[in-house]
């Protein structure tokens, strides 16, 4: 269980996050809504460690981790794919796999044949340079990065962004298999709402820094989720 409560985040003078609480449970995906710049993608920072909250704290499996450097936190269990992916487009496919090993104890250090299960596509590319890989391959592989760090909690940032339908509905498929599966708690930071809403157990909608509306997905008042939408 992760819950991080009345989280401040400031870009020096600048706040982008005040008094944010946000959940997440294991075997549950919990969405963060929200239009461009509103604070969503600041939250999982505060949340993974790379910009560190100046207020607040971030409970994870019962421990303060709200001083923890990011790489700790990775150590912990905490798996972030972060928005545009960041595929290192030198190395090659597994070679992008493999620096999600830094995360794990050397005994642990394999490529399951479960990561390519979930994406077949990646299994024939394993010698490929990431840069020559299409944009929702980079997504597939920035996702399969993160789950060889076999995570107990996983971040997973606008992953729809700019990625082509067909892809998109893969990508769906892989988030509902893990959901099933049981074993981790996740976080979904979507634009795409369709998708947040067929996938997700609970949301936070996000706006100006602050959290403005928050539930079961199950109970969700669309029409005043996606007044937080539109521009
Ligand atoms: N490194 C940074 N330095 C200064 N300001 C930043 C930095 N990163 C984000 N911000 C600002 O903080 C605010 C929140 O940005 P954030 O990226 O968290 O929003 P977001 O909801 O994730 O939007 P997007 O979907 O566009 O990424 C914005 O005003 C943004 O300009």
């Amino acid at each position: 269980m992760l819950s991080a409560k009345n989280i401040d985040l400031y870009y020096g003078a600048s706040q982008a996050l005040t008094n944010v609480s946000l959940d997440a449970a294991k075997g549950e995906i919990t969405c963060i809504l929200g239009r461009n710049g509103v604070g969503k993608s600041s939250l999982m920072q505060a949340i993974t460690g790379r910009h560190p909250a100046k207020g607040g704290t971030v409970i994870w499996e019962d421990k303060d981790i709200t001083r923890l450097p990011a790489a700790e936190r990775a150590r912990a269990g905490i798996a972030y794919v972060p928005q545009g992916r960041q595929i290192f487009s030198q190395l090659t496919v597994m070679e992008n796999l493999k620096t999600g090993f830094a995360a794990l104890p050397r005994s642990e250090r394999k490529i399951k044949d479960e990561i390519f299960d979930l994406f077949p596509v990646l299994r024939k590319m394993t010698r490929r340079r990431g840069g020559d890989l299409s944009g929702g391959q980079q997504q597939q592989l920035s996702i399969a990065r993160a789950l060889v760090m076999q995570p107990r909690l996983l971040i997973l940032d606008e992953p729809t962004e700019g990625i082509q339908p067909s892809i998109i509905k893969d990508i769906h498929n892989v988030i509902s298999i893990l959901r099933q599966q049981g074993e981790m708690a996740i976080i979904l930071v979507e634009q795409y709402f369709e998708f947040a809403r067929d996938l997700g157990d609970k949301y936070a909608v996000m706006d100006r820094g602050v959290v403005t509306l928050a539930g079961d997905i199950g109970s969700m008042n669309e029409t005043e989720v996606r007044k937080f939408l539109t521009v």
